[in-house]
């Protein structure tokens, strides 16, 4: 068996505890050897499941154990700058929780301080370690639906009023549904279409909840390559009453994707072939449902993260969630809330 890389957890005790801990006893290349949170209690109790026994209320600690190489650093976005300088400047290589920071500014600190230090940094865009998509990917790529005319990203949630909850302050998130999972959205449609956006309009608010982020964002996103994506983003919509749609659409079919925009690693995907040659707008249209289903194994996409940059550490390579693709990603979201602001187009 090969060498584990030695990980530490920087809060581990919210998406860390509920998806990449638990996927973590099966990857084959990393280990847990420390962890940190600021809540004691939970501290505790991941220790005593996963029998870790180096645990920390204080950052630095963690990150003055020498036998830690990588850390994952899953707290609120607010510490995201602060947190990723300190592993950095640590010397130690960082998977840094979505989004990249809070703005474009802090995000630039971030992405220059990695490139200055040269470690294995990355941000987790886990959407893009989903097999379903990266499937997709190579039947866009093969030219099967032909040129990319139009897509589509959707992500919801039933998400109201918390007291004091971090997500629905702008001070502690940045902002709401746009920041939170339209970053998913984003960046998987620029993975898919292997593109970059010219210029966004947005219609982004609060309608339903009285925090002050959004809780609705209904996004256009104008591509280089001349293809049209739609993002729309909502905590304001139950998760039962939408399947996380992921549609792309060219001149020779569409691939039409339910559910895989989501944690669980699942969904299902459909292709849609269509002869334009000779095509005889009175012919009935096909009546088989969403098309042609498309298999794919199934993995855990949090332990294939785990995975991948374990094995980028070790071999020197490039992960495929970089922080240059996360920080245009933050450009674009804040393009899309100065779009909404002043009721008009913004170029990136
Ligand atoms: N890729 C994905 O699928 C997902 C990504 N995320 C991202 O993960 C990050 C965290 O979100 P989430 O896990 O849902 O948040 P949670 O609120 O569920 O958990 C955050 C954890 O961090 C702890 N914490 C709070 N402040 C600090 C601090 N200064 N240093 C260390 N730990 C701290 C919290 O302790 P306490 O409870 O005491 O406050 C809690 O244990 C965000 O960036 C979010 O966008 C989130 C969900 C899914
Ligand atoms: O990244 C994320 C994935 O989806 C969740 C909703 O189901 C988000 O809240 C979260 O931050």
């Amino acid at each position: 068996m090969g060498r584990k890389v030695n990980w530490g957890i920087i809060a581990a005790g919210g998406i860390a505890r509920r998806r990449t801990l638990p996927a973590m006893k099966d990857v084959p290349n990393a280990v847990i050897t420390g962890i940190m949170d600021k809540n004691q209690k939970v501290l505790d109790e991941i220790s005593e499941e996963y029998k870790i026994t180096d645990t920390y209320t204080e950052e630095q600690e963690l990150l003055n154990n020498p036998q830690i190489e990588a850390v994952y650093v899953a707290s609120p976005v607010c510490f995201h700058k602060k947190q990723a300088l300190e592993v950095l400047h640590a010397g130690k290589s960082l998977l840094l929780e979505k989004p990249l920071a809070m703005n474009e500014e802090d995000a630039r600190e971030i992405v220059q301080t990695a490139l200055k230090k040269g470690q294995t940094a990355g941000v987790a865009m886990v959407m893009k370690h989903h097999p379903a998509h990266r499937k997709m990917k190579k039947l866009i790529e093969s030219g099967v639906i032909g040129d990319i005319v139009s897509c589509r990203a959707q992500l919801n949630c039933w998400f109201p009023d918390m007291e004091g909850n971090w997500r629905q302050k702008k001070a502690t998130a940045g902002g709401g549904a746009l920041v939170d999972m339209g970053t998913h959205c984003i960046d998987i449609l620029k993975y898919l279409l292997d593109d970059h956006v010219e210029w966004v309009f947005g219609d982004i608010g609060t309608r339903t909840f009285s925090y002050e982020v959004d809780d609705s964002a209904d996004c256009i996103l104008h591509m280089k390559k001349g293809a049209t994506c739609y993002i729309d983003v909502h905590f304001n919509i139950p998760d039962e009453a939408a399947k996380g749609m992921l549609e792309i659409y060219g001149t020779k079919g569409s691939l039409l994707a339910s559910g895989t925009i989501g944690q669980d690693g699942q969904g299902e995907v459909y292709l849609n072939q269509c002869a334009t040659e000779g095509y005889d707008s009175n012919q009935k249209r096909k009546e088989d449902g969403l098309g042609q289903k498309v298999d794919y194994e199934r993995e855990n996409i949090y332990g294939r993260q785990i995975e991948e940059f374990s094995k980028a550490i070790e071999e020197g390579l490039t992960v495929s969630t970089s922080f240059e693709d996360a920080f245009e990603t933050v450009k674009i979201i804040d393009a899309l809330y100065k779009s909404s602001k002043e009721k008009k187009a913004v170029y990136l």
